[in-house]
């Protein structure tokens, strides 16, 4: 029996911004953000869009496109770390819009019997909800679950983190009828505890603010949407957990070399080309080739050989994050759509071939595996069409852009939208504070 994933569908936010604009209000050289980080365009949410939407949206269009009885799926597993409340999952949030829109067909809380969950290890907290939803089909093959990964990178104006924002949401139907690529049951996984990027509660003082009303408490400890954190840190944290991970992943399957077996190589990409930035270091010692010192390393980044590995085993994969930007936890999921997609729309045949996956979240920990991609696979991909998709945003020029990053715009941009949106927060009734509320219009 084979397990893994049989059907994917994904969202994206419904404005852009061009980078180019970005770099020039910032007094950022354009070709350092273009061809040295490989960003073209950020996806960036309208009013009502957030993490519960995306996740909504993304859960309606699988059962929809693959017509998934949504009484057979017995959990439903999101990865975030963009959650809206520190208690209640955003994925309740996301059921409870779709079964709203389920009920004309299926009756009134299609979902009572389904296991809900968020599952945070910042950027592999999906990955986690997939390794785990896998466990859970082998241990009853009769059963189906859902992954979804559904996030919104935000960061504060004019940081180093600004120009890799986006955000948007990945769906998978994990279970044993792998129609797209059966998953192997072999993880590489390396943890380590430290502070590169994370999102604790920040501290604030009621002579911080202005306005505070009398009553008003002198500390208040809120989180925030924007995380702390060390950007050359960050990259060197990720750097040391995918070679760890991908060490153990080689020690348990005893595979030599195993990334000359894989056709793609799909990573978790917090902007376009760090995949294949900070792989330089793997290929390096798999190669015997010397990486000590600067100029080796990028020697080794230089060479015609690595250039080559690139543009055959990377390259296809960081297409939507050009366009979409930094999607957390569903980085990883959008570049392996983005890899298939491509294959697909250039004739490839990849049944049979293998894939290799290296997941990474903040904080810290990666896991290294691999699939194989299913004969079905066209048929599952043949729903996507990824690029044609992306067409369909609304782009924003950097004023509007700003409006949005600090909340001063009342109404959404595109005020008839399609689709799921936030309707209202209660900010009155004591016992709802807090409260959101969503609808979805046809
Ligand atoms: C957050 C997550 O999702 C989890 C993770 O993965 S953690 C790892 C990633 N961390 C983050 O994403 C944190 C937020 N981001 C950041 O802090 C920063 O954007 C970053 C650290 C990712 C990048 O930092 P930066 O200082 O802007 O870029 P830098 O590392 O100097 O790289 C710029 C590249 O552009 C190149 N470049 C610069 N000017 C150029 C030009 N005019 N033309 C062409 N290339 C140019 C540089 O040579 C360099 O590329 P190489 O090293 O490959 O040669």
């Amino acid at each position: 029996m084979t397990f893994g994933i049989e059907a994917a569908s994904y969202y994206v936010p419904s404005l852009y911004l061009e980078i180019n604009d970005l770099a020039e209000k910032r007094g950022i050289e354009p070709a350092k953000l273009e061809k040295g980080l490989g960003l073209h365009r950020m996806g960036f949410p309208d009013v009502h869009e957030d993490a519960a939407t995306f996740a909504a949206e993304a859960l309606l269009k699988l059962i929809k496109d693959y017509n998934i009885n949504p009484k057979e799926i017995s959990r439903i597993y999101l990865g975030t770390e963009s959650a809206l409340d520190a208690a209640k999952p955003t994925a309740s949030y996301a059921m409870q819009m779709v079964e709203k829109v389920l009920e004309a067909e299926f009756g009134e809380r299609v979902f009572r019997n389904c296991d809900v969950v968020d599952m945070t290890f910042a950027c592999i907290g999906a990955v986690d909800a997939l390794h785990n939803s896998l466990d859970f089909v082998r241990a009853n093959p009769e059963k189906k679950a859902v992954v979804i990964a559904s996030d919104y990178a935000k960061y504060e104006l004019a940081s180093s983190g600004e120009y890799t924002q986006g955000g948007g949401a990945v769906s998978v139907l994990v279970s044993s009828k792998p129609d797209l690529i059966e998953i192997e049951n072999h993880w590489g996984v390396a943890t380590e505890s430290v502070f590169d990027f994370f999102k604790p509660r920040r501290h604030f003082k009621k002579e911080d603010l202005t306005n505070a009303p009398e009553n008003f408490p002198e500390k208040i400890e809120v989180f925030t949407d924007e995380p702390v954190f060390d950007g050359q840190y960050s990259n060197q944290c990720y750097q040391d957990r995918i070679r760890e991970a991908y060490y153990h992943y080689k020690e348990i399957t005893g595979k030599d070399k195993p990334y000359e077996n894989w056709k793609y190589l799909i990573f978790h990409l917090p902007y376009a080309f760090h995949g294949k930035r900070v792989f330089t270091e793997i290929y390096s010692s798999e190669n015997g080739l010397s990486y000590e010192t600067p100029e080796e390393q990028k020697a080794v980044a230089k060479s015609e050989d690595y250039i080559q590995f690139i543009n055959d085993k990377i390259e296809k994969s960081q297409r939507a994050s050009s366009e979409i930007g930094n999607m957390y936890t569903a980085s990883i999921f959008m570049a392996l759509l983005s890899a298939l997609q491509i294959s697909f729309n250039e004739n490839e045949e990849l049944t049979g071939q293998e894939i290799g996956f290296l997941g990474y979240g903040s904080g810290s920990k990666s896991k290294v595996f691999a699939g194989r991609v299913s004969e079905n696979w066209k048929n599952v991909v043949a729903k996507w069409d990824v690029f044609e998709g992306l067409k369909n945003r609304t782009a924003i020029d950097f004023e509007t852009y700003e409006k949005l990053h600090r909340k001063q715009l009342e109404h959404s941009v595109n005020e008839n939208y399609k689709g799921f949106g936030l309707k209202s927060v209660e900010w009155e009734n004591p016992v709802l504070l807090g409260a959101r509320y969503y609808d979805y219009q046809d």
